[in-house]
């Protein structure tokens, strides 16, 4: 990649659980860090002290549909506060794995949560605000959950969740790239790393550094 980049940029990583995202979000990090640009790495939810106590009831405690939306933008709240938004002010590039996406793809499309809801809780949250680029890792529900089964780690609240669960959320992430195309690029996630990894080079080459 050559040439520079104007101001710092907000990138996320989406997904079903198992996609393959954690290597690449490594890779890009190491890519642009590689480039003399300070990057700070996060995820959601989490990202901050109070947003990773979140995540422990998020990912483990069972609750009401909506809770769980409102934790999931709680959480978020802090982390555009505290973390997101002063990193890119002070000039930081943000790589975060999940954002507001997530919430439609799981919270919405998953789980059936009023869609209206959806948009007044990011109107609230974050209005005039998005990702510079959000990067969706697409792959069919059985791929993914063999990738996650072959881990061997104890699965989560989500990642119990049937293969119907994550038809719909990889419909519903698919839905969102369709809408706002200039921001979300979709990404085939059932292809060889090293494929993948280029591709996302390509891809925040042509639009950071062109
Ligand atoms: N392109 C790939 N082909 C085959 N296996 C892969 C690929 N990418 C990642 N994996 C493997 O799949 C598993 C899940 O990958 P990873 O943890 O990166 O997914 P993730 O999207 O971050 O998942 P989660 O959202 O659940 O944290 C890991 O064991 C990883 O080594
Ligand atoms: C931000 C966000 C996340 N989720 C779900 C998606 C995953 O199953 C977990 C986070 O775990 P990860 O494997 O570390 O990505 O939380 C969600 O349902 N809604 C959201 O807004």
């Amino acid at each position: 990649m050559n040439g520079t980049a104007t101001r710092a940029r907000f990138i996320t990583f989406e997904g079903i659980d198992g996609a393959g995202k954690s290597s690449q979000i490594a890779n890009l990090v190491e890519l642009l860090r590689g480039r003399g640009l300070d990057v700070d790495q996060t995820r959601e939810p989490g990202g901050t002290p109070l947003g990773e106590r979140l995540r422990e009831l998020l990912l483990h405690e069972p609750m009401h549909l909506e809770t769980e939306a409102l934790l999931m933008f709680a959480a978020r709240r802090e982390h555009l506060a505290a973390r997101i938004l002063p990193a890119l002010a002070a000039g930081r590039w943000v790589v975060c794995d999940r954002f507001t996406d997530a919430t439609y793809a799981y919270q919405v499309g998953g789980r059936g949560l009023d869609e209206a809801r959806f948009e007044a809780l990011e109107r609230w949250v974050h209005p005039d605000f998005q990702p510079d680029l959000t990067l969706v890792f697409d792959l069919p529900p059985e791929i993914a959950a063999a990738r996650v089964a072959a881990t061997g780690t104890a699965p989560d609240r989500f990642e119990r969740e049937q293969r119907d669960f994550f038809g719909r959320v990889r419909a519903a992430y698919l839905l969102r790239a369709r809408r706002d195309p200039a921001r979300v690029r979709v990404i085939a996630a059932d292809r060889a790393p090293e494929t993948i990894r280029a591709e996302l080079e390509a891809i925040v080459a042509e639009r950071f550094f062109p």
